[in-house]
């Protein structure tokens, strides 16, 4: 049971935003690889890459502290489409466009954790998902006693209907308890296949943020954080179920109406 609240940030502007995402970011790499080998993070699609190189290929100020260690990164992916890696609504492809191909050679490269590209015409995606459950059972160590992956990071987005990952409102696959990774058949966002990860293993996570920026987000966000009807939304179940585990970094017009009181900085 996580009681205690998320922590949501408001900024002025991208700049202010991605400068305060990259020290989050850095601080969960830091603490993993005090814990751990791999710094081990899963990722969305739609606007968080881009966010998320802004935050990260911004000049180090030269500490440790401050500088993205990639080859000891492993980057999953909290949903993904399933369309072949090159293909424009790949989240793989996104992510590489965005971030990956962008990174400077002496900061490394991290090891993407791609879905298997035989698997994305089939008719059900369950394969897909299976086999990307495989993939995590295999970089988390499972042992018959390890019920759930603990990613050291989940960056999320949240769309305008609340979902996030691609867990969408009312569907089954936010009833699910034991599989890690589920198929979506019928995502409302196009294109309507999708794998996911589910919400028990995003809420298990060590860090859990949430990009959301723009007027676009105002409305969904004033009923995830303010109002009682909102609270069955999937994002409002990671708030539920992650608690102050979770970190949302918003721009001033996305919050903007929006009541909930514990804001706060880094
Ligand atoms: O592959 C996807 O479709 C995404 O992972 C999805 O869950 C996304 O994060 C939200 O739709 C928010 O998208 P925006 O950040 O573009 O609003």
């Amino acid at each position: 049971m996580a009681a205690a609240s998320p922590n949501l940030y408001s900024f002025p502007n991208s700049n202010a935003l991605a400068e305060q995402l990259r020290t989050y970011v850095l601080r969960a790499q830091n603490s993993a690889l005090s814990r751990h080998e791999s710094f081990r993070l899963a990722v969305s699609g739609g606007s968080l890459p881009a966010v998320l190189a802004k935050a990260l290929l911004a000049p180090s100020n030269g500490t440790p502290e401050d500088t993205p260690q990639f080859s000891k990164w492993h980057i999953f992916f909290a949903d993904e489409r399933a369309v072949p890696l090159d293909h424009e609504e790949s989240n793989y492809r996104l992510l590489k466009d965005e971030l990956v191909a962008k990174i400077p050679a002496e900061l490394g490269s991290p090891v993407i954790h791609p879905i298997d590209e035989k698997h994305v015409h089939d008719d059900d995606p369950q394969e897909l998902a299976d086999l990307y459950q495989e993939d995590l059972m295999r970089e988390f160590a499972a042992k018959d006693s390890v019920k759930l992956p603990v990613f050291d990071l989940i960056l999320l987005g949240c769309g305008p209907d609340g979902h996030t990952c691609s867990l969408f409102p009312g569907h089954d696959l936010l009833r699910e308890k034991d599989a890690w990774v589920a198929a979506e058949t019928n995502s409302p966002k196009p294109p309507p296949k999708r794998i996911t990860l589910t919400l028990p293993v995003v809420t298990h996570a060590v860090n859990i943020a949430f990009v959301a920026t723009g007027a676009g987000k105002k409305e969904i966000l004033k009923q995830i954080f303010d109002l009682e009807e909102g609270s069955s939304l999937p994002s409002a179940l990671v708030n539920q179920g992650a608690g102050e585990k979770v970190s949302w970094f918003t721009d001033h017009p996305a919050v903007d109406g929006v009541a909930f009181s514990r804001r706060g900085s880094l």
